[in-house]
């Protein structure tokens, strides 16, 4: 039996929040800094990024979709759960999104995180803000889908995705691909272990469907914070790439499930500019966003659920 109750459950997709237009954006930065004034210079080259971007980012539009169609995919499976966002840095925050399923007489919670590696600072944090609210209402039960980076949907929505963009580079040499995930402070090593491990169990998988032998894991998107964070990052595996002769490479963002300011500013903006790209043919995969193998997996992993 699935744990799904009809009508008492609902499910939440958790993630990091974005702005949804240029006025959001000092807020937004300022909820990262923890309420910490972010230095002006941080605020402006972001701004900068999200007009480079049209004005916007498209991570709420594409998560919302996401939420309708997973509505879709439980219900065509016979399940009627509704589906609310709760955003960390964002609207619509977690805590106002809790309040909401109790008042819409939601009993219980299925979170899911909206990203498939867990970090302190992303699966933790969001799980963390829930469990805060939640425990304000002694009724709600909270269970989480997790571990859903090495499930064979997720594994094979991605072997797909790759082996069309593939086919597009002209034939010759095998195309070396880079994996990539954002990268995240190394300091202390244990906050990112389990990080690593889950992304380097990721790419192992799809490189098994595909009997691909060039690959490279490599970390984009790293934050103005000092100190280590995980690398190399993808410039340095550009570098790399270049140093040995490689005239292509094929970029697949499988730390992100939807396309935004990290995967369309620092992939295709910020990674094409000619001095960091040199002679390299470069493309990339979209990410998952509402592609159908990668919804309905979800949803039945939910039903599955003991
Ligand atoms: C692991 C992880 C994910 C993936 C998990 C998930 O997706 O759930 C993620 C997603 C995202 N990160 C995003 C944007 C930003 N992240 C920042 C800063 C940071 N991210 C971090 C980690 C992550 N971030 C960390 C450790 C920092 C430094 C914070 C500090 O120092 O305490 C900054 C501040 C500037 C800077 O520091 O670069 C921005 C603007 C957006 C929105 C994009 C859009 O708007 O379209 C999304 C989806
Ligand atoms: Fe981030």
């Amino acid at each position: 039996m699935s744990i799904v109750k009809t009508g008492k459950t609902g499910i939440l997709l958790l993630g990091f929040g974005a702005p949804r237009n240029m006025a959001q954006v000092g807020p937004f930065i300022t909820h990262i800094f923890r309420g910490k004034n972010p230095p002006g210079q941080v605020i402006l080259e972001m701004k900068a990024r999200y007009q480079a971007i049209g004005g916007s980012s498209p991570y709420l539009a594409a998560t919302i979709t996401q939420g309708k169609k997973l509505e879709e995919s439980l219900r065509k499976l016979g399940q009627h759960a509704p589906v609310y966002l709760g955003m960390l840095h964002s609207e619509p925050f977690i805590a106002d999104t809790v309040d909401q399923m109790v008042r819409d007489g939601i009993e219980q919670i299925i979170g899911i995180t909206l990203a498939p590696f867990y970090s302190k600072v992303s699966t933790g944090a969001y799980q963390a803000e829930t469990e805060k609210r939640v425990n304000a209402y002694p009724q709600i039960k909270v269970d989480y889908l997790d571990h859903w980076h090495s499930q064979p949907f997720f594994i094979k929505a991605w072997a797909r995705k790759i082996t069309e963009v593939l086919q597009d580079f002209p034939p010759g040499a095998e195309v070396p691909l880079i994996f990539t995930a954002h990268s995240l402070p190394s300091d202390p090593p244990d906050d990112a272990a389990c990080y690593e491990k889950q992304f380097q169990e990721t790419v192992q998988l799809i490189i098994n469907k595909l009997a691909h032998k060039k690959f490279h894991l490599a970390y984009q998107s790293k934050g103005k914070r000092p100190g280590h964070w995980l690398g190399p990052q993808v410039e340095e595996m550009l570098d790399e790439l270049s140093a040995q002769g490689e005239k292509q490479a094929l970029i697949a963002p499988v730390g992100f499930i939807s396309d935004h300011m990290e995967t369309l500013y620092d992939l295709d903006i910020e990674l094409k500019k000619p001095a960091k790209l040199g002679k390299i043919d470069l493309r990339r995969t979209s990410a998952l966003n509402d592609d159908p193998e990668f919804i309905q997996g979800l949803a039945e992993l939910v039903l599955a659920m003991k």
